[in-house]
């Protein structure tokens, strides 16, 4: 039997799945450049501050590496790690707050888009009657996904707040993806999981999802590399990508 006008403008590589997981910063909106750059200011402040000769921040590998995907505190703690710096806790919550309160002062200033490839996917899914979440480790995703208009576009919404108080651990823990697919109604082996991460790749791949798809926003062959290694099944630059490929 063949599909239907709706279903065949699903995808090829999304044809197996029932059901579709967001993550939503660099995936859903153009959040995650904000987050690095308030990563960036406050990481190297402290730096600077605890007289460390130590060199700055990499908004895009330290990023990928040790912050993206990561609720605020572990991606701060995280980062401190990966230098040798054995932070102690107050200092970690010191890092990540001044990092909070540069965010949200550039989320003011600047705003917040939703990519347009993710759009007309998620556009596609809801016409094809394939239900969709976009999942967090961010407290700010509600807000995000409704500055940039697409909020209406998801059956749920598993932010960082609600990962808090369900005491859900972290990316690369699949809880997270687990509780959206749940809420969603299908095994995580017919849902597929989104993401630009690698650590929510690797999520992806211990939650034994039907899918994973990487979105590589840095468009090179070592991030590249790197998704397919945590774990992508397919990485593609942007999600217009899989749709273009139907033509
Ligand atoms: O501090 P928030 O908004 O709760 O976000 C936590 C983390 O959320 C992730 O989605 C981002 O990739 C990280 O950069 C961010 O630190």
């Amino acid at each position: 039997m063949s599909a239907g006008p709706v279903q065949a403008a699903v995808p090829r590589a999304l044809r197996g799945t029932a059901a579709a997981v967001f993550d939503t910063d660099g995936v859903i909106t153009d959040s995650a450049r904000v987050h690095a750059a308030a990563w960036k200011t406050a990481f190297d402040a402290h730096l600077r501050d605890r007289q460390v000769r130590q060199r700055p921040f990499d908004e895009r590998d330290d990023y990928l590496r040790y912050v993206d995907g990561k609720s605020r505190l572990d991606g701060a703690r995280s980062f401190l790690e990966s230098r040798g710096l054995d932070p102690a806790e107050d200092e970690v919550r010191a890092v990540a707050a001044d990092k909070e309160r540069l965010f949200t002062e550039r989320l003011r200033e600047h705003g917040i888009d939703a990519y347009p490839g993710t759009v007309r996917l998620l556009r596609v899914l809801r016409s094809a009657g394939i239900p969709r979440a976009a999942a967090s480790a961010s407290r700010h995703a509600p807000e995000l996904l409704d500055h940039a208009g697409v909020r209406d576009l998801f059956d749920t919404v598993v932010d960082g707040t609600e990962a808090a108080r369900l005491h859900l651990p972290g990316k690369p823990d699949p809880a997270l993806f687990l509780e959206a697919a749940r809420r969603l109604g299908v095994p995580a082996a017919r849902t597929a999981v989104i993401e630009d991460a690698l650590a929510g790749v690797a999520a992806g791949r211990r939650g034994g999802f039907g899918l994973v798809v990487g979105v590589d926003r840095a468009r090179t062959p070592q991030t590249r590399a790197a998704l397919l290694a945590h774990g992508a099944d397919i990485v593609v630059d942007d999600l217009a990508d899989l749709l273009a490929s139907e033509d």
